[in-house]
């Protein structure tokens, strides 16, 4: 399978002291619960079919909590400013590329896709939103903004009833290791 590469973006608002996430519906992470709790779905399926849903489990089952991100499909646009565009439409903060500090890049996938993912922090405050974010409903989207205060994000961060991506985890723990012990004392 071959897709396209993407940017993410840990977003730390200094003026509320908490990260900015999105919550995302992601039809993947459904249906891999449909199989879970209902796996007589898939059973017997004829392969060219979409397997018909006689007892849908409710839409939150395919709700995750995920880093800003997007993926790399326009040419001409840097990896930044991507992230920047992304951090506008998905969660209304206006930042520039030198706002962005690029942390690393790993592989997203390896097992089916093999596609790269490069992730920035970006500090931002009250006064850089300018608006509640969301997304792109015309493509589709569906993005709520969430606050997760510092104090309680490692707590968040391992607590298995809040599904996420390993990027929420690892950049969480990138800022406590990296950014938290420089903040000013409150
Ligand atoms: N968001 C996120 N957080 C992580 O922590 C995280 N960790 C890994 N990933 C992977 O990164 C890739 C890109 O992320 P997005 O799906 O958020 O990309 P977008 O460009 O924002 O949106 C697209 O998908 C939309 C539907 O959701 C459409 O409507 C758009 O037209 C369309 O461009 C995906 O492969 C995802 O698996 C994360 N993605
Ligand atoms: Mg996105």
């Amino acid at each position: 399978m071959r897709t396209h590469d993407s940017v993410s973006i840990l977003i730390f608002n200094t003026s509320r002291q908490c990260f900015v996430v999105v919550k995302q519906f992601r039809p993947a992470v459904y249906m891999c619960e449909i199989e879970r709790h209902q796996p007589q779905v898939f059973e017997n399926q004829d392969k060219e079919s979409f397997p018909s849903l006689e007892n849908p489990l409710p839409a939150v089952v395919g709700v995750t909590y995920e880093l800003c991100a997007g993926i790399v499909d326009k040419p001409g646009l840097s990896l930044e400013e991507i992230a920047c565009e992304e951090v506008l439409e998905e969660c209304g903060y206006r930042v520039s590329i030198a706002d962005l500090r690029r942390i690393t890049s790993y592989r997203s996938g390896v097992g089916v896709t093999g596609s790269r993912q490069t992730l920035f922090y970006a500090e931002v405050n009250d006064q850089m939103r300018t608006s509640g974010g969301g997304g792109q409903p015309e493509e589709g989207e569906l993005i709520e903004v969430v606050e997760i205060p510092l104090g309680e994000s490692m707590k968040f961060a391992y607590d298995e009833t809040f599904p996420k991506t390993m990027g929420v985890i690892f950049s969480f723990m990138w800022f406590h290791n990296n950014i938290a012990p420089k903040l000013p004392k409150k």
